[in-house]
């Protein structure tokens, strides 16, 4: 499948593969964006590390590049627990945003890209550290696999989650279904693999709005869902990513906020 990107406010470099040999898998494109990415770092940065399936393998590479010596004095600010552990388990020094508030380049995947770099994340329940910092990053660079890629946000069938209180969830939750009665919102309580609520890295809930139809405009949603009491965050992550590197089936594609 061709990646087609018609924006005008952004640029757009195509790298082509040589005919491949064999089909690339999903998780193939996820660690070629994932190894892109990692050729934006450089030794003495601050480097802001993602969460998810595409990001683990980016702080994989970060890891690798320690060890031979190719990249030296790096910091890691992690957006998870899990990110956490897998950057101690590969030597990379870690700290906070209390102790650096200001980060260099941060790399991490997505769940929904849209053609002005708008992403929707959270899908692994992570978003509201990843939204801190990212929110901090001189450089964010978003690495996803092209079956990532959507006109709109949310509207695709799939969660637009939203991190929120455990006291009286099902309140807030009502008040985020009413919002978006018009696009046929449906708000659930997002559980783990036992059935108990999934509770996050800050100690709330995960609402997931599923919506029919679109969600129209963005800003406007954004700023609705965090006037909800009880709401955290949310995972729409809007002109935050200055670089999507998009991975797909003829090559990799990069896109640069204009
Ligand atoms: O909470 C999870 C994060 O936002 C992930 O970065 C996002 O869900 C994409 O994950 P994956 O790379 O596993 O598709």
């Amino acid at each position: 499948m061709a990646i087609k990107w018609s924006e005008k406010a952004v640029s757009v470099e195509a790298l082509s593969f040589s005919p491949p040999i064999v089909i690339l898998t999903q998780d193939d494109l996820k660690k070629i964006a994932a190894y892109k990415a990692v050729e934006f770092v450089e030794s003495g940065m601050v480097l802001g590390l993602g969460t998810g399936s595409t990001a683990k393998y980016a702080l994989d590479r970060i890891g690798e590049l320690l060890r031979q010596g190719k990249l030296t004095n790096i910091v890691g600010i992690p957006t998870s627990k899990k990110t956490q552990e897998q950057a101690l388990s590969l030597g990379i020094p870690l700290s906070d945003l209390d102790r650096h508030p200001t980060i260099d380049l941060a790399i991490d995947g997505a769940d929904e890209v849209d053609p002005h770099l708008n992403l929707v994340k959270g899908r692994g329940g992570s978003l509201l550290r990843e939204k801190m910092v990212e929110g901090a990053c001189k450089k964010f660079v978003c690495i996803v696999d092209e079956s990532k890629l959507v006109k709109h946000l949310g509207g695709n069938g799939l969660a637009l989650p939203v991190e929120v209180v455990p006291f009286c969830w099902k309140f807030t939750a009502n008040k985020l279904q009413n919002l978006f009665q018009r696009s046929g919102c449906v708000a659930k309580l997002r559980n783990d693999c036992e059935g108990n609520p999934f509770v996050t890295d800050n100690g709330n809930y995960i609402v997931d709005l599923y919506l029919k139809k679109e969600l129209g405009d963005s800003q406007i949603a954004s700023d609705a869902i965090l006037r909800v009491a009880g709401v955290v965050e949310h995972g729409m992550f809007l002109d935050m990513a200055t670089t999507v590197i998009v991975a797909g089936e003829r090559g990799i594609t990069i896109k640069n906020k204009g």
